[in-house]
């Protein structure tokens, strides 16, 4: 995936991404990380095409996600969102199932290969034993693995995925990660934007990190993730250590900057 020059200025004037340009190869597991507000989200909206940029472009294997059709964008890009906001009482199978309507042709109905394939990969995912349960009687945890099959099934060549593991605990945090990481090893590249910087640093092969809508710093994780670089992005002072395993851990100790009550 290539990242031009994007851009990106809401109807409101608020310019959330500021000529953001990158090239990702494939077969990455990729951390987007940055505060509250510094245009994650809306850089994965433009590249999904969810939003129109209001500048610049993004590329897949080299050709321009812009002209394409909503169907042709989701057959190469898919999304697990940071919220789900409805669910309109569809079970688990029903979810996943969602994930192969790009590749419906003049048909309103699966086929068998569909079906096999989205029980296939409930299997893969632990979560065959709640393919009839409805979604919103799941624990946040589950609800997440059906999120991220459903976006798997799709069979995209790059994956957004939003805040995965912003109501979970340690286990489905790590839980989550793994998929991810096994995910990236079948020549797709995901981007994942996330806020816990240490569980970050430990899967991502590659971080970018933003602030105020431009992008600061890229690279690996290990190398890229400083106590200046927390300071400079989060005015926040931390201690960046390394653990017996060799692995980055970040603990936030201070606010630096200025309150504005
Ligand atoms: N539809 C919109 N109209 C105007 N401004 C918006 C709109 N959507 C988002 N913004 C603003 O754009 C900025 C970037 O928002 P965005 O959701 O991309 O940030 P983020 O980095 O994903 O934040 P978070 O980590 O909190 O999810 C924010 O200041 C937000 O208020």
């Amino acid at each position: 995936m290539e990242v031009r020059h994007l851009d990106k200025k809401y109807d409101n004037g608020f310019h959330a991404d500021k000529d953001i340009s990158f090239t990702l190869p494939s077969g990455l597991l990729v951390g987007l990380i940055g505060p509250n507000g510094c245009g994650k989200t809306t850089m994965m909206r433009c590249i999904n095409k969810m939003h129109q940029p209001t500048g610049g472009d993004i590329l897949i294997d080299g050709e321009s996600v812009l002209p394409k059709t909503p169907a042709e964008v989701a057959r190469l890009v898919s999304n697990v969102p940071a919220e789900m906001t409805a669910s309109f009482g569809l079970t688990v199978f029903e979810t996943v199932m969602l994930g192969r309507y790009p590749y419906l042709q003049n048909m309103w109905w699966e086929t068998e290969e569909d079906e096999s394939m989205v029980e296939e990969t409930l299997r893969k995912f632990g979560i065959l034993h709640l393919q009839d349960r409805p979604l919103n009687m799941l624990s946040s945890g589950e609800r997440q693995r059906v999120l991220i099959a459903k976006a798997y099934v799709q069979n995209p060549r790059l994956m957004l995925v939003d805040e995965p593991t912003s109501h979970l605990d340690m286990k489905y945090k790590l839980d989550v990660m793994e998929y991810l990481r096994a995910m990236v090893k079948q020549d797709m590249t995901i981007l994942v934007a996330e806020h816990d910087i240490s569980l970050m640093a430990r899967y991502c092969d590659r971080c970018i990190i933003m602030k105020k809508g431009e992008i600061v710093a890229m690279g690996d994780p290990k190398k890229v993730i400083t106590e200046e670089l927390i300071r400079d992005v989060y005015e926040v002072e931390a201690s960046v250590g390394t653990d017996k395993d060799g692995e980055i851990y970040v603990l936030p100790k201070r606010f630096v900057g200025e309150y504005h009550l």
